[in-house]
């Protein structure tokens, strides 16, 4: 059953925000993304029927602007992906303190803030479709840590948890899942020792690419009974 009420995906100006916005729409879906820096495809994206919104959630109140923009636009949502992300190692970073913060303000605060203020609006969509999604965007490195990417993996497990309390407050008209890859795409400025060895930490030594992320997103969609658990997506790696 398609549903009809909008969902919306932070962070989907590119790689799997942008192929899921893409996916949905595909099938029918009402979306709406958030962008933080413009580029030029964000017009050629809002003629293809999504929505695209400016908002940047590393301060308090780009959070609420943004909260607000989408109070003050609609009066129902069919879910939200928290896919916004920035992956920030300790070694190129001259202030730990700065570090965590912005890692802790993208990952968690703006989630929690996020989740808490649309509860009515996922409740409203609930009533329409039948059931409304949360789904955070976690990593495998919320359960087992890094080494190199401390406070990124510390705040993702803030948002891995925050799917466990907010499943328990939403239930039963809000699902709340996440998805927790080990590796889904590289990026561009990664060279081939770093992929080699990134390929080789998981049994199936494959870089999947976006499709597997949107894979899981549709699956926890169409799912009508799973909540307050996490789909990993790590080729095996926790075998290895
Ligand atoms: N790629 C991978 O292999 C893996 C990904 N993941 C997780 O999956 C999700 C998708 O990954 P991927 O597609 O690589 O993500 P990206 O690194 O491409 O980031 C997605 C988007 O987040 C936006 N963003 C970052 N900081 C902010 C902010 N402060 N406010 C608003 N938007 C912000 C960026 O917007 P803009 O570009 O407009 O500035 C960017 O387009 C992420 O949550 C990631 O942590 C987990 C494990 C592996
Ligand atoms: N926001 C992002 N988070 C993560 C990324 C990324 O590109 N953006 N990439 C990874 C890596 O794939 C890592 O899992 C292995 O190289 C992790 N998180």
């Amino acid at each position: 059953m398609t549903r009809k009420m909008p969902i919306i995906i932070t962070g989907g100006g590119q790689r799997l925000g942008l192929a899921c916005a893409k996916a949905l729409v595909a099938q029918g879906y009402e979306v709406i993304i958030t962008y933080r820096r413009e580029r030029e495809d964000i017009a050629i994206l809002e003629g293809q029927g999504i929505s695209c919104i400016q908002a940047d959630f590393s301060s308090i109140s780009g959070v609420d602007e943004f909260i607000a923009r989408i109070q003050g636009r609609y009066s129902a949502l069919g879910g939200i992906i928290h896919n916004a992300s920035e992956w920030e190692s300790e070694e190129d970073c001259l202030d730990t303190a700065l570090l965590m913060e912005k890692m802790w303000q993208v990952h968690v605060f703006a989630p929690y803030r996020i989740n808490l203020a649309f509860e009515a609006l996922l409740c409203a969509g609930s009533e329409q479709d039948g059931q409304a999604d949360i789904i955070h965007m976690t990593d495998y490195v919320a359960e087992k840590g890094s080494d190199k990417h401390i406070a990124y993996a510390a705040s993702k497990a803030g948002l891995a948890n925050l799917t466990c309390s907010f499943a328990k407050r939403f239930a039963p008209r809000i699902k709340v899942n996440a998805i927790a890859p080990s590796l889904l795409m590289f990026n561009s400025g990664d060279d081939t020792e770093y992929r080699n060895k990134a390929l080789n930490k998981s049994l199936l030594r494959k870089e999947p690419g976006e499709q597997e992320g949107v894979l899981a997103i549709q699956y926890i969609l169409d799912s009508r009974y799973m909540t307050g658990r996490t789909l990993s997506l790590d080729g095996g790696r926790h075998l290895v």
